[in-house]
């Protein structure tokens, strides 16, 4: 369900690291109960507010704790905290090992430090600098606070907060931000951003949650933005991301650095970074290339024949079919049956896995009664934390669809942890593996399909439905008992939603993606045509209409930007001007003038007395000219 360009992974994502920093919080809160109790029980002392700079930190414009005796005991236990908190905004690789007043004066105990005034904290052997610390202080409300007033902050993730924390980030790495707490664009801003498919570790336990995430000019603005969007990507919900790096090492300080060179970027919350976190586990590299996984294909007329796209998911399920497993029913196989709530057990039996994404295993299953042989899709709770709207809507769209090339849903059963859905079963695999497997269709054949595959999303259309992940994996595919494809059925219905108004989210899988998804100019129900248009040209030459020769997924969308439409020989040599007629008709870059799906059946090539002996190259010549 999830293959696409936001939703990869992003639907299971862990909050384990994020939960660390909620922890913290949760000490430190639980500590200020501690002294609140404390406080009551003694006359209340005032904490003083000490503001602390970095030593020959002209632009850092400080931190402000409170200091409460009951919350320091020691001069050590200040220059801890202030160690903690001040590593997240500049360097200070030794922590802070002296405090100097503004004028140099080394302070030794908490008593030295008074109410209101400033400090400069240094690293171990540095001398005190003398600048104007004070000129770089900004209004109160932007300084990072660290204790009480930071943990009200911190302990509820609304948006504002997180923004304000986003603020502070930013202004400790020396990006602007006004007044109010908004982010400037960066003057280059406008010119750095692009749509961009970046991967994000987030920090934790090894292995890590790998997320991709588009960014572009709608969620990434800015610097403070593009945070944001990954704070959301990687479900960060008890607060927000506090520190990117990239894979080399490097602080992300700076907008442009989302689209320089590297695409790998790990986000932190609270939590130190070491070295260790820049190195990947085998899990977390495979996870990185399924991420980076783009058409390695080329578009010109002379060279190697393209490649098509890597498939997505389906790994373990073919690996676990591959293994063994019988048919439904087979006692050793029905190692999902313990899962299965009571109605679902006593009715089916479960057979080996026929299909697995991300989200979900897909088992073969019997009705006992019956015999007859249906889909049991196992659907991961855990898995789709946070994305859980997205199964719901799966259900609620399928539940409303009644078509003979759409997968049918027959019962759903729910259980704290799984999602039962039992399906119409269509065992001849999916239209990728056929793709593998012919390299390309005769155009019979793909009439067929497309036909097939435009009914279903005409009939989708008619109920303003938009599938929004057509592609060749979520096509399965029929075939007749002598192994010859009789036909296709639509199926993962994770991202289809009603459309009564332009769409703006960024989904779909990158070789599929409508130019207007990618431009964010708002979208409908063509983006379905135009990723079946994609799916035409493949069945008829091989390979995708657009691609990057490096696999590099920016070159992949500059191309489909761009909207060349070609047809290099010799693939298309032998194909006639109706198909290739049709195909440039799904393709168009403009969805106004884009063909519906009503139209594509309409066209004279999907007719079944099509005569496909027209002359490609005179009739296109002509018609571009
Ligand atoms: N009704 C069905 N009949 C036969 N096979 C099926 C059926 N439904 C799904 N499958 C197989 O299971 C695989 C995974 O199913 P599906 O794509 O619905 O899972 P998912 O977790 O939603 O996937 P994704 O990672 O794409 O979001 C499919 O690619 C297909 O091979």
């Amino acid at each position: 369900m999830e293959n696409n360009l936001s939703r990869s992974g992003s639907r299971s994502s862990s909050v384990c690291e994020l939960e660390k920093d909620f922890s913290d919080m949760e000490i430190m809160k639980s500590r200020t109960n501690r002294r609140n109790v404390m406080l009551r029980s003694q006359p209340a002392r005032k904490a003083k507010r000490v503001r602390f700079f970095r030593n020959g930190d002209k632009f850092y414009s400080g931190v402000i704790i409170p200091v409460l005796p009951e919350r320091y005991r020691s001069f050590d236990s200040l220059t801890a905290d202030l160690t903690r908190v001040l590593v997240d905004n500049v360097t200070l690789p030794s922590g802070v090992r002296t405090i100097y007043s503004l004028e140099g004066r080394k302070i030794g105990k908490l008593d030295d430090l008074e109410d209101g005034q400033s400090y400069v904290c240094s690293g171990f052997g540095e001398p005190f600098k003398r600048l104007d610390y004070e000129a770089s202080a900004v209004t109160p409300q932007s300084f990072r606070l660290s204790g009480p007033e930071s943990l009200s902050d911190s302990a509820s993730p609304s948006p504002a907060r997180a923004n304000n924390r986003l603020s502070r980030y930013l202004q400790a790495n020396g990006s602007s931000t006004t007044g109010n707490g908004t982010a400037r664009v960066s003057p280059a801003g406008d010119n750095v951003v692009r749509p961009r498919i970046v991967t994000i570790i987030r920090n934790g336990v090894k292995p890590r949650k790998v997320c991709r995430l588009l960014l572009n000019k709608r969620n990434s603005p800015t610097l403070e933005h593009a945070l944001a969007a990954i704070t959301e990507c990687i479900k960060l919900d008890t607060g927000c991301v506090r520190k990117v790096f990239t894979q080399s090492g490097t602080a992300v300080t700076a907008l442009h650095q989302f689209f320089d060179d590297e695409d790998v970027f790990f986000a932190y919350g609270n939590e130190r970074v070491n070295q260790e976190d820049f190195e990947l586990e085998f899990e977390e590299s495979r996870a990185v290339l399924q991420c980076r996984k783009t058409p390695i294909t080329r578009n010109s007329r002379t060279g190697p024949k393209p490649r098509m796209p890597v498939k997505a998911g389906g790994g373990a399920a073919r690996a676990a079919s591959e293994a063994g497993g019988g048919a439904a029913g087979d006692a050793a196989d029905d190692v999902a049956a313990p899962l299965l709530p009571q109605p679902l057990r006593l009715k089916y039996n479960v057979g080996k896995i026929i299909g697995d994404g991300n989200f979900a295993v897909v088992r073969i299953c019997k009705d006992k009664t019956t015999n007859k042989e249906y889909a049991l899709k196992i659907i991961d709770k855990a898995k789709c934390k946070g994305k859980e709207h997205y199964v719901e809507a799966e259900v609620r769209v399928m539940r409303k669809l009644c078509h003979p090339r759409i997968v049918s849903l027959i019962e759903e059963q729910d259980s704290p942890e799984w999602l039962f859905l039992i399906m119409e079963l269509v065992s001849g695999g999916d239209l990728f593996d056929s793709i593998a497997a012919a390299s390309k269709f005769s155009e019979p054949q793909a009439r067929l399909l497309i036909g097939h595959l435009t009914s279903a999303i005409a009939y989708l259309h008619s109920l303003s439905i938009v599938h929004r992940d057509i592609k060749p994996e979520n096509l399965l595919v029929e075939v007749g008992s002598d192994g010859s494809i009789r036909g296709l059925k639509l199926a993962d219905f994770g991202l289809a939603v009603e459309v009564w108004r332009p769409l703006h989210a960024v989904c779909g899988t990158p070789t599929y993606v409508a130019p207007e998804i990618l431009l964010e100019t708002g979208y409908g129900l063509k983006i379905d045509v135009w990723a079946a248009g994609v799916i035409l040209y493949i069945l008829l030459c091989g390979f995708p209409p657009f691609s990057s020769p490096d696999g590099d997924q920016e070159k992949l969308f500059d191309a489909i930007l761009s909207a060349r439409l070609e047809f290099p020989a010799p693939h298309w040599e032998r194909v006639s001007a109706g198909a290739i007629d049709l195909v440039a008709n799904m393709l168009r870059p403009q969805p106004e003038l884009r063909f519906a799906a009503e139209d594509v059946l309409d066209h004279a090539w999907m007719a079944d007395d099509y005569d496909e002996s027209c002359d490609f190259r005179t009739w296109y010549d002509e018609d571009s000219s």
